[in-house]
């Protein structure tokens, strides 16, 4: 027996544990209506794999599971297990018994299968089953509705019945997987195509930009080798240049120091000068007091000696020769004194007199020049302020030629939003008036505006008042101009360049963007020369202007020359600096001289008093020789007249002092005088010395001034020079992460210049490679291997997808072959089977479309006897389930089937066919199990064995072998 054994428990109706052992060829299932036997062919199909619930007529798979009825309560799973012998090794597994178990809960409503108690797949039970026969399309289990079917069915859907008797199940599943592999292929292949036109898009691109990062990484090494140099070379220079003016600055401070010492010791000498000064004025002060008393000394001695003298005469009347004689020789000697003394100071006198006047020529010429002097600068000076006049005159008058401008500058406080003309924003740092002057241009005269409401306003309010026209600049809209980093680079490495324009204005930071928008892109070079060279090397690129305000335009034209009067804004201004600085100049020489004159003229002024004053006391003196000469004259004839002939007489002495006494203070007068002459001339000296300190004092501290500029302007330069180390350092470091010390010692020995130009020809190359995909090369590689290998890819799928259409191509071959083979001996058996069964008659099976053998439905063409119907749906229910039968048992005589199951097929035969029908079954047992679902008691009398089945009241059916005779009761009894 094929199969040996079926055990249900829980399925459908088969509460309990059921077992159905069959030990005889042929088994009769019989039993009432409802009790439960087509569940044991459900059994059967559901363990071999049934997916459908509807042919399991359920809605769900767990509609197998028992249910529960009035008395039993539901179970939670079914189980049923087929144990088949597989002796003949028709089962394609190796085992001699095979145990197939399917499984379900209700819980999970999840299924398990079993072969031989080990889980399985479902597929794997399939394939366990495959080309046996015992397939789900297969005659091994027929039902009524399978043979009423048959006859109505389709000519197509007929076919499937005989390919599984074909057998070629094995082919269509393995042609089936195969074009579901194609497909899988063919899909595959799509997306690889996809991928490969896609990746094609990439590579050449990617090649190209990874040729041209090759190029470019070039570039840059040669660049780096020789750069690094470059900015080690340049880093030095400036560092040197950084020393150099650190110890300008050095000895700007040093040199301030010093002047700021000598005016502190000049301070110092005047402050002495003038303690002198008022010391002198005390003492001067003194000497006139000792003087007036001289003086009156003098003048008392004078008036007792006129009284003396007159005494003398009367005594002179009245004496003798001989004291006479005596008393005139005494008289003659104080006159001899007297003469001689008042003659030597006269002498002294002139002398000194003449000296003064000496010194009075000498101070006249220098007066003389020193006006001349004073005349020219102050002649000058007027020059100057006229010219500072005129042009504060234009600069407090700006824009007489710019009528919108002035009219809305005038109104700018009724307008709201306007900021300002660009003339006025900005103020050029010292000689770069002429150049921002160019850099600006016509936009000299521009309106700079809040915003572009603002500037519609102003044009409208120039309309009303018909004012002229103005250019507006709105300050949102304005963008900001840089000259580009590669470029600014190649700008500091040229001779000559000064920087961008932007950098030498000062104005508010509101309008620095004002300011970049301008002058951030213009570039600032020292003269036209290396503003041409800069211009070709920037390939034309940039404004260039030169200090001079000559002008190398974008694209290489270019502006230059000298305007006669030029009153462009920044000329005026530039001039006008210029001026205040000069007269500043000016008036302090104009000053020095004016006091060097007031000195020279005051020194005269004294001269000549001191001139007048010895004029006038030679005059006062002059009489008084002349009477002090008369009277010693006189008194020498009187004295000869009575002096003895042999003057033996002693020496006569001077009895009286008051002679001594008056020469000695006129003596003491002439020093009181000399002395206040020195005094006075010392203080003079003093006074003379400290305006000649004052002088220097000025002098040091105009050029302390000189030097703070000049120090102020190292300072700016120092800075500068930082900030250039500072970048330079900066581009080691971000450009090639190097710090000096470290870029130092790579440093080459090169003609620095050549390799100036050649970093410069470098990064001109480099910058004309444009945007460099640095990835590039790694992508390219990427993109590349992909494509190389997609490529490959698709040469295995394309050959994969051969392989298989061959193989579904040798597949079809074969089923033709097998189908073809099948239908011709089934077709040959079924006249025969027919006649057998309908008692004559004829009938073929006819394929519908004998080209095409895969897909060709099929026809039967029958002839029962004595009837000409062509058309096999106009037969009776009962032929055509004859019909269907006939085609079976032809099937079953063209290949072996080992289990059939035929549930209720020949219900609706009559009773000489229910038998004929039994009788031919018998004739399979041989090769084939038969398990008949029956209520004919003609066919159960063909079975070897016949189990009942019944359900007693409690929902549950239950199985029991009987007997023919029993079992025909029980369907009877079943009937009522
Ligand atoms: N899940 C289930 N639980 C309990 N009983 C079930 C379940 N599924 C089906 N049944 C019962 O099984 C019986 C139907 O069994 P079946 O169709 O095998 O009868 P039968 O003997 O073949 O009848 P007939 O001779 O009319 O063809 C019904 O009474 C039905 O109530």
């Amino acid at each position: 027996m094929f199969l040996k054994r079926i055990e249900l428990q829980g399925f459908k109706s088969f509460a309990d544990k059921t077992i159905l052992t069959f030990d005889s060829d042929v088994i009769g299932i019989v039993g009432p209506n409802g009790c439960g036997k087509s569940n044991i062919n459900d059994a059967i199909r559901w363990v071999l794999g049934e997916q459908s619930v509807k042919s399991l007529r359920g809605n769900s798979m767990s509609d197998v599971i028992f249910n529960g009825s009035t008395q039993r309560k539901p179970v939670q799973m079914a189980e049923v297990t087929l144990v088949f012998d597989n002796s003949r090794h028709l089962l394609n597994i190796d085992y001699e018994e095979v145990e197939v178990t399917r499984r379900i809960h209700r819980a999970s409503g999840e299924g398990e299968y079993f072969i031989n108690k080990t889980p399985c797949r479902l597929k794997d039970i399939l394939n366990l089953v495959m080309d046996t026969g015992l397939g789900k399309d297969s005659l091994s289990i027929i039902t009524q509705g399978n043979i009423s079917a048959f006859a109505d069915a389709k000519p197509e859907d007929r076919r499937a019945l005989f390919e599984e008797a074909a057998g070629v199940a094995k082919y269509k599943k393995r042609k089936n997987d195969s074009l579901n592999k194609l497909n899988r292929t063919q899909e595959n292949l799509l997306r690889l195509e996809d991928i490969i036109a896609e990746l094609e898009r990439q590579v050449n691109p990617l090649k190209r930009q990874a040729q041209k990062a090759a190029v470019y990484l070039e570039k840059k090494e040669k660049l780096e080798a020789i750069e690094i140099s470059v900015i080690c070379d340049e880093i030095e220079t400036l560092q040197e240049k950084l020393e150099v003016a650190k110890q300008k600055a050095f000895d700007l401070d040093a040199q301030k120091a010093v002047h700021e010492t000598t005016i502190s010791v000049h301070d110092v000498k005047n402050e002495e000068l003038r303690r002198e000064m008022s010391e002198i004025d005390h003492e001067v002060n003194h000497l006139q007091n000792q003087f007036v008393n001289i003086l009156n000394e003098i003048n008392t001695l004078e008036a007792r000696k006129t009284e003396l003298d007159e005494k003398r005469k009367y005594a002179l009347e009245s004496a003798g020769n001989q004291e006479k004689a005596k008393e005139l020789k005494r008289m003659l000697e104080e006159a001899r004194y007297e003469y001689e003394d008042r003659r030597k100071r006269m002498q002294d006198m002139r002398t000194d007199l003449e000296l003064m006047r000496k010194k009075q020529e000498q101070a006249e010429s220098e007066i003389a020049a020193c006006e001349e002097e004073t005349q020219q600068a102050s002649l000058l000076f007027h020059r100057l302020s006229n010219r500072r006049d005129i042009l504060e005159n234009i600069i407090k008058q700006p824009f007489t030629h710019q009528m919108g401008v002035k009219a809305v500058m005038q109104a700018q406080t009724t307008l709201h939003g306007v900021m300002g003309v660009v003339s006025q924003i900005f103020k050029p740092m010292m000689n770069y008036e002429s150049a921002i002057g160019s850099a600006l241009g016509g936009a000299l005269y521009h309106i700079v505006t809040e915003d572009e409401t603002s500037a519609r306003h102003a044009i409208t309010f120039l309309k009303k008042n018909q004012s002229g026209r103005a250019t507006f600049l709105p300050m949102n809209v304005l963008k900001p101009r840089y000259i580009g980093r590669d470029h600014r680079m190649l700008c500091e490495n040229s001779v000559g360049f000064l920087g961008s324009a932007a950098e030498f204005v000062e104005n508010e930071p509101i309008f620095d963007p004002v300011r970049d928008a301008l002058l951030g892109n213009v570039i600032v070079c020292d003269n036209l020369m290396n503003a041409n060279e800069l211009a070709k090397r920037l390939k034309y690129g940039y404004k260039i202007i030169t200090l001079d305000g000559d002008i190398v335009h974008r694209g290489g034209s270019m502006t230059g020359g000298k305007q006669k009067d030029n009153h462009s804004p920044m000329q005026v201004q530039k001039e006008y600096n210029q001026i205040l600085q000069q007269l500043q100049g000016q008036q302090m020489k104009v000053d020095q001289l004016q006091n060097q004159l007031t000195a020279l003229v005051s020194h005269k002024r004294q001269l000549d008093e001191q001139i007048v004053q010895a004029q006038i006391a030679l005059a006062k003196l002059q009489p008084i020789v002349d009477a002090k000469r008369a009277k010693y004259e006189r008194l020498q004839i009187d004295y000869e007249q009575v002096a003895p002939k042999d003057d033996t007489a002693e020496e006569a002495l001077m009895q009286d002092d008051l002679v001594i006494r008056l020469s000695d203070a006129y003596s003491m007068k002439d020093e009181i005088e000399q002395k206040m002459k020195q005094k006075r001339e010392r203080r003079m000296k003093a006074g003379s010395e400290a305006e000649r300190n004052d002088a220097i004092i000025r002098e040091k501290r105009r050029e302390l001034n000189r030097f703070q500029n000049e120090q102020r302007e190292v300072e700016v330069s120092i800075a500068k020079l930082e900030t250039n180390l500072e970048n330079a350092l900066m581009r080691l470091s971000t450009t090639y992460e190097m710090t000096y010390e470290h870029a130092a010692t790579l440093k080459q020995d090169l003609d620095m210049e050549a390799a100036r130009k050649e970093v410069m020809r470098l990064r001109s190359e480099i910058a004309a490679l444009g945007n460099v995909n640095l990835d590039a090369p790694q992508e390219y590689e990427e993109v590349n291997n992909r494509y190389t290998f997609y490529t490959a890819q698709k040469e295995e799928l394309e050959e994969a997808r051969r392989k298989i259409l061959s193989a579904i191509d040798e597949m079809d071959e074969a089923m033709i072959v097998q189908f073809k083979t099948m239908f011709d001996k089934i077709n040959q058996e079924l006249n025969d089977v027919f006649t057998a069964l309908f008692g004559g008659g004829r009938a073929r099976l006819i394929l519908v479309d004998p080209e095409d053998i895969l897909h060709t439905g099929i026809d039967i063409d029958v002839q029962p006897p004595g009837k000409s119907v062509q058309n096999i749906r106009l037969f009776s229910g009962g032929e055509k389930s004859l019909i269907a039968i006939c085609v079976l048992f032809s099937i079953l005589k063209a290949r072996t089937i080992p289990l059939c199951i035929f549930d209720e097929v020949e219900a609706a035969l009559d009773q000489a066919n229910v038998e004929r029908f039994a009788k031919y079954i018998a004739q399979f047992r041989e090769e084939s199990q038969f398990i008949v679902v029956t209520h004919r008691p003609g066919t159960m009398a063909q079975c070897d064995a016949l189990y009942g089945v019944t359900m007693q009241q409690n929902g549950v059916s239950q199985l029991l072998k009987v007997h023919l005779k029993d079992a025909i009761e029980l369907v009877d009894h079943g009937k009522e």
